[in-house]
């Protein structure tokens, strides 16, 4: 099959402001990919385009659907979490399902409540009498027990405690995925989402400045711990970044053999967030 998402110089403006600046992406089935990026690098803007929620310039396609023309069709297979979950205050957790039943014919109840059942949300629950977190869980439990080809999370944990997002998580990937599907998902908690991410995409000021596999990551990066005395050893094979932990240097390297920065000092692959942050160096400046 073609690429699940397929963006060819998309780019967004708002007014005279570039929110997406003329990307270019290709995302095959079957992936889990983290779209990362600090406030405001257009990581949403991106998402609402790709769901045909707002006008944009260039060539997308999303499950072969044309997202301008084709929204009706295309949400059909689509199941999206915004980070701002709304639901309605008078709803009650039971008839949010009996709607969700009624109008989706690839939601299963049973998995619904299975996943409700980890909440303390009950039937009866309105969502006015619901904590912040709780709305969110109501939203996540509704939107995962469809059975859509892409699924698509902006910041979907925002507001959940630490033991439900783990949870989530361990579902998303146990529960929900399969070869057949594909996630794309942003959070800023990245090392809560590395472990099942297959791909990542650094975005930053509208522009893609990061697309690797999470297996290229561990064959290109190389994170060491530098003694003082090999330090001028280690800069002469330019860094992409360095900071200093206990008096050493940690310096992080794209492309150098590990079996030459072995020599140099203790090794390891680096987190996201580490190649993260030394990506986006200066994104505040
Ligand atoms: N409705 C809008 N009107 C005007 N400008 C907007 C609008 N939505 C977003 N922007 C601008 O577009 C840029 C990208 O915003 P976007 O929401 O896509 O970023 P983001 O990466 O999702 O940020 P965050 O991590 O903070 O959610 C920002 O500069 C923002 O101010």
């Amino acid at each position: 099959m073609s690429a699940v998402i397929s963006a060819r110089g998309l780019s967004k403006h708002y007014g005279k402001a570039v929110a997406v600046d003329n990307i270019s992406f290709e995302i095959p089935a079957g992936r889990i990919v983290g779209l990362i990026g600090p406030n405001g690098s257009g990581k949403t803007s991106t998402l609402k385009a790709a769901l045909g929620l707002i006008p944009f310039d260039g060539e997308l396609s999303v499950l072969g659907f044309d997202p301008r023309t084709q929204r009706d069709a295309l949400m059909q297979e689509v199941c999206f979490i915004a980070d701002v979950a709304i639901l309605p205050r008078w709803l009650k957790v039971g008839d949010a399902i009996d709607f969700v039943a009624g109008v989706h014919p690839r939601f299963d109840r049973k998995k619904a409540e299975r996943y409700l059942a980890n909440t303390k949300l009950s039937p009866g629950m309105m969502v006015k009498s619901m904590s912040k977190g709780m709305v969110v869980q109501l939203h996540l439990a509704l939107v995962m027990a469809i059975d859509a080809k892409l699924l698509v999370l902006d910041e979907p944990t925002l507001g959940l405690d630490i033991i439900y997002r783990k949870q989530f998580y361990q579902n998303l990937l146990e529960d929900y995925f399969d070869e057949k599907k594909t996630i794309v998902i942003t959070t800023h908690q990245v090392e809560e989402v590395e472990h099942i991410l297959t791909d990542l995409m650094f975005i930053r000021d509208g522009k893609i400045v990061l697309s690797v596999s999470m297996d290229e990551v561990g064959e290109r990066y190389t994170e060491v711990m530098v003694p003082a005395d090999k330090v001028n050893a280690a800069n002469a094979l330019q860094p992409i970044d360095q900071r200093s932990v206990f008096g050493k240097s940690v310096m992080l390297f794209d492309g150098v053999p590990r079996a030459q920065l072995e020599a140099l000092g203790e090794t390891r692959n680096p987190s996201v967030a580490d190649l993260f942050v030394a990506t986006m160096k200066g994104s505040y400046a």
